[in-house]
């Protein structure tokens, strides 16, 4: 707008105007200025006048000054327009300037806008921020006028649907861009809210103006007129296609999370900082035995009272204030289970893992109940490695460590063959690689060594441990030192193959060696030769000087036995003072004579006792074969049967075996099968052989004889099976028998009335040393009713040889019970008179061989002589006995013997025929 005043109101209005007043000349400089001016830029009118007005103009803004000002010049109007003025102090204020010419000068009227400028500026920021908040947060604005029924939308509106700014749809046209689902959904929520003023915020599904499928979340309300009336429904559309997707993420994630928290096997919950559940997998409930919607949101020890201040309550509290990781293992009482749990804490609350290692914590304690027992086992357990090169140890027990001395520490990594050593048995050694290689079990005692380097025997079995598909990965090995079993078992071998007394190889060796020594020759084409060695008179040596002397004798005899023969030859102890020798290689048969009578030679020098000189000699039966014999033992029966030959040859000598000897063996044999036959089928009858008393001419007693009546044999003599019953211990029956029927018999002849009988019974040493023989003699007194007196028991010196204090005790106890007691056969036998005296007996029989030339032998006479006087003053009975002529009758008679046996009074007979006899006896007289 240009103004053309008159000069005077000009004036009055350029200085009283609150706007800014100004002239300019065409080329911009200033002419005038008003005081409202200076007031506002600071410059006096005399600072500006005659400048260009470009100096209160923001040098951004001369263009558009200098524009007007050409556009002016032209003289064209100028519509207002504003640019930036600046102050003095360099202040912007916002003017409008409105330009008009008069004449050649410009008059410009002008006024602040800055304040409105701003608030304008402010307007715009603020429509622009909405603007981008609507873009940013895809929210459009829109409203439908009741009245006008024509929706209006915001830009973002338009833009969510895929349409320029700006356009306005008709309702039809806004309800179209749903799917159907939604647009039966938006016509609903619409209708209501239009009639009820109901508000809506639905998610609809809309289809773009290009066809995209979005998601929309749709809000509205109705606004009310002044009367209450719903005037309009106005809300927001926001495109909420990226959340919902993303919200469907989410819940995806969320339930691929649930699958697989739920997969996992461990049990799994999470705790709010109030220690709810806020989350259960199915592992926990299957291991807490809850469902998770029992669970959830209830407080962990309300759910679980029972665990409130336990390990668990006390490991949560812990993870929980040091807000730390926690790891721990517990027994959970309620559910009888051990558990592992993690237990991590956050700002949420708690999340826990835990699973049940009940299985785990059993094998544990089986494992651990298992290395107790293997530790504390007095067997050495050794672990080894199979799946490594050497075979390393990978375990050994305490009892490992204290049998070989090697720490655990030392033996762990090594092969055990570092325990063996040089005088290893390498059969041995094989046989344990063996096993090990065939992956098998094995055996063997096994020489070892310890640490200090001493040798133990280690009885090892090893067995190999498979895993579960076969294949072998260790090796068990149990160790026991059976060192001292060991010695045990070689101290009991060496015992049962030797003498204790000589340390000689005994029976059991001797067959042993035998049995070898045969298969040698056989195999070598040499002879074998059994020496039976028979101490001469050894028996009295050990009786009267006692059996330390005699122990000192058979060691001696061992040693000079030994130190005579050669290494390969055998020196076996046999029986009390017998020795057999086994000589295996001699080339020639007679070889063995020199071998004997070295041995003889040997053997007969003094030997020393205490500073005593005893002498002793010894029989020897050669027995010899070159190997060819199905029974090597008979070689020794042989050479004891040779060696009784050489004993009757007169002693200190020697005696082959011969055929006749064999002969004499196997009619033995069958002899004593005869001669069991005999006991059974009671084959023996009783003679008796009277005894006379001289000065009476009186049968004062009789000796029972046994006869045995072969069926086919005939008349056996007591002399050929006597000693073989004695041997074979078959005399034991036969004597009972002749005791209790020679007892029976005596009481019946002391019934005829023809004075007092006595009735002699010979006894044989192994029944009277038999336990219990005193007893049978009792009893079989007993049974006959016999009177003890007049019974007779004939022992000879035998009795006496085995343990002469015993016999004589045994002796007293008979005298005792009043029977009689004789010493048959004296004079042949030992005769120790030391003895002699001690004896309770009763009377001497003097044997027949001093009676059979003692007409003519002067010695017999004298033997007699000295006998009967010995016997005589000792108070004993003396009869003598084999008297077959008057001669030797008279002439025994005139020796002062009394009571006579013999051929010349009667032989044995029968029991009838003794009756007969005794009924009328002959007379005997000497002459
Ligand atoms: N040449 C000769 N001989 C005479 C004469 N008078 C008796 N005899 C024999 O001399 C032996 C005497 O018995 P003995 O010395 O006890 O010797 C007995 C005795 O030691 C033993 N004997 C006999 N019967 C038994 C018995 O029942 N038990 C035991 N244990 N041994 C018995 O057998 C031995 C031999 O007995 P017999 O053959 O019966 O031989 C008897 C007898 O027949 C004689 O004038 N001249």
């Amino acid at each position: 707008m240009s103004i053309v005043l008159p000069h005077g109101q000009l004036d009055q209005f350029f200085l009283l105007s609150q706007d800014l007043f100004c002239c300019l000349d065409f080329e911009g400089r200033l002419l005038q200025v008003n005081p409202a001016f200076e007031s506002l830029l600071g410059y006096s009118a005399d600072a500006l006048l005659g400048r260009r007005c470009g100096v209160v103009v923001d040098p951004q803004d001369h263009p558009v000054i200098e524009a007007a000002l050409v556009r002016m010049q032209r003289g064209e109007i100028v519509a207002a327009f504003e640019v930036r003025a600046l102050s003095i102090l360099g202040q912007t204020h916002w003017i409008e300037i409105t330009p008009s010419a008069g004449g050649d000068i410009i008059y410009i009227i002008a006024r602040e806008v800055t304040q409105q400028k701003f608030a304008q500026a402010q307007l715009l920021s603020n429509q622009r921020l909405f603007q981008i908040a609507g873009e940013t947060a895809l929210i459009g604005g829109w409203y439908v006028d009741m009245d006008a029924g024509q929706p209006n939308w915001s830009d973002e509106v338009c833009r969510i649907h895929g349409l320029l700014p700006g356009f306005q749809p008709t309702v039809t046209q806004a309800i179209e861009f749903y799917t159907p689902s939604s647009q039966s959904r938006i016509h609903e929520v619409f209708a209501a809210c239009c009639e009820k003023g109901t508000s809506f915020d639905e998610e609809l599904e809309v289809i773009t103006y290009q066809g995209k499928h979005i998601w929309v979340r749709v809000i509205g309300k109705a606004v009310r007129d002044e009367r209450g009336e719903i005037s309009q429904v106005e809300g927001s559309t926001q495109d909420i296609t990226e959340q919902k997707q993303l919200r469907e993420n989410i819940t995806q994630l969320a339930q691929r999370l649930t699958i697989i928290l739920d997969s996992i096997t461990d049990g799994f919950f999470t705790l709010d900082t109030r220690w709810h559940f806020t989350y259960v997998n199915s592992e926990a409930e299957r291991i807490l035995k809850r469902r998770e919607g029992e669970l959830l949101g209830q407080h962990i020890w309300q759910s679980f009272p029972d665990a409130k201040g336990s390990r668990f309550d006390e490991e949560y509290q812990r993870a929980a204030s040091q807000q730390q990781a926690g790891h721990f293992e517990a027994f959970n009482p309620r559910l009888g289970i051990w558990v592992e749990v993690h237990v991590y804490p956050s700002v949420e609350g708690l999340t826990v893992y835990f699973r049940d290692i009940s299985d785990r914590k059993a094998s544990e304690h089986q494992l651990k109940l298992l290395e107790r027992s293997v530790e504390s086992s007095t067997n050495g357990v050794i672990i080894v490695d199979a799946q490594s090169s050497d075979l390393p140890m990978v375990y050994v027990n305490a009892a490992f460590e204290r049998i070989t001395g090697y720490a655990r520490s030392e033996a762990r990594g090594r092969n055990c063959r570092f325990l063996q050593g040089e005088d290893t048995d390498p059969a041995t050694v094989k046989l344990l690689r063996e096993g090990v290689t065939e992956q098998r079990e094995v055996h063997v005692v096994i020489r070892n060594y310890r640490r200090d380097g001493s040798i133990f025997w280690n009885d090892l079995y090893i067995s190999p441990v498979r895993d579960e598909t076969g294949d072998v990965t260790h090796y068990l090995g149990v160790q026991n030192d059976v060192s001292e079993q060991r010695e045990y078992q070689a101290q009991l071998t060496y015992n049962a193959n030797h003498d204790a007394l000589t340390g000689l190889p005994n029976r059991v060796m001797l067959g042993q060696r035998l049995e070898q020594g045969c298969v040698l020759a056989r195999r070598y084409q040499r002879f074998i030769a059994v020496l039976f060695i028979d101490l001469d008179d050894f028996k009295p040596i050990n009786d009267t000087l006692g059996h330390e002397v005699g122990d000192f004798i058979l060691i001696e005899v061992a040693k000079r036995l030994e130190d005579e023969l050669r290494p390969w030859d055998t020196v076996s102890r046999f029986g009390s003072d017998e020795f057999v020798v086994l000589l295996p290689d001699l080339a020639y048969e007679n070889d063995v004579i020199q071998v004997v009578e070295r041995v003889l030679q040997r053997l007969s020098p003094p030997y020393w006792y205490r500073g005593s000189e005893l002498r002793i000699t010894a029989s020897i039966g050669i027995a010899i074969n070159d190997g060819n014999m199905k029974n090597p033992r008979q070689l020794i029966q042989q050479a004891d049967l040779a060696m009784y030959k050489a004993k009757r040859r007169g002693r200190n000598t020697y005696h082959w075996y011969t055929e006749d000897l064999n002969r004499k063996v196997s009619e033995r044999v069958s002899l004593r099968s005869a001669l069991q036959q005999a006991i059974e089928q009671q084959q023996f009858t009783l003679y008796y052989q009277p005894q006379i008393h001289a000065p009476s001419g009186r049968v004062v007693g009789v000796e029972a004889l046994i006869r045995w009546q072969h069926p086919e044999r005939g008349n056996i003599p007591p002399s050929d099976f006597i000693s073989l019953a004695e041997d074979t211990g078959q005399i034991i029956p036969i004597s009972d028998w002749v005791l209790a029927t020679a007892c029976r018999d005596a009481q019946q002849l002391n019934a005829m009335g023809v004075g007092p009988i006595t009735m002699a019974v010979n006894i044989s040493p192994m029944q009277f040393q038999r336990p219990g023989f005193l007893a049978s003699i009792e009893q079989v007194l007993a049974q006959s009713s016999l009177a003890p007196v007049l019974l007779e028991l004939e022992i000879t010196e035998g009795v006496l040889m085995d343990s002469a204090e015993q016999a004589i005790q045994a002796l007293e106890d008979l005298s005792a019970l009043g029977v009689h007691i004789a010493l048959d056969d004296f004079g042949t036998g030992f005769s120790s008179l030391s003895y002699l005296k001690r004896l309770p007996i009763n009377k001497i029989k003097i044997d027949r061989s001093f009676v059979r030339d003692v007409i003519t032998d002067h010695n017999d006479a004298a033997i007699i002589d000295g006998i009967v006087a010995m016997a005589g003053k000792m108070g004993l009975g003396v009869l003598v006995e084999g008297v077959e002529t008057l001669e030797q009758f008279t002439y025994l008679e005139k020796c002062h013997c009394h009571y006579f046996q013999g051929y010349y009074f009667a032989r044995p007979m029968p029991l009838d025929a003794l009756r007969a006899f005794l009924a009328s006896p002959p007379v005997f007289a000497a002459r």
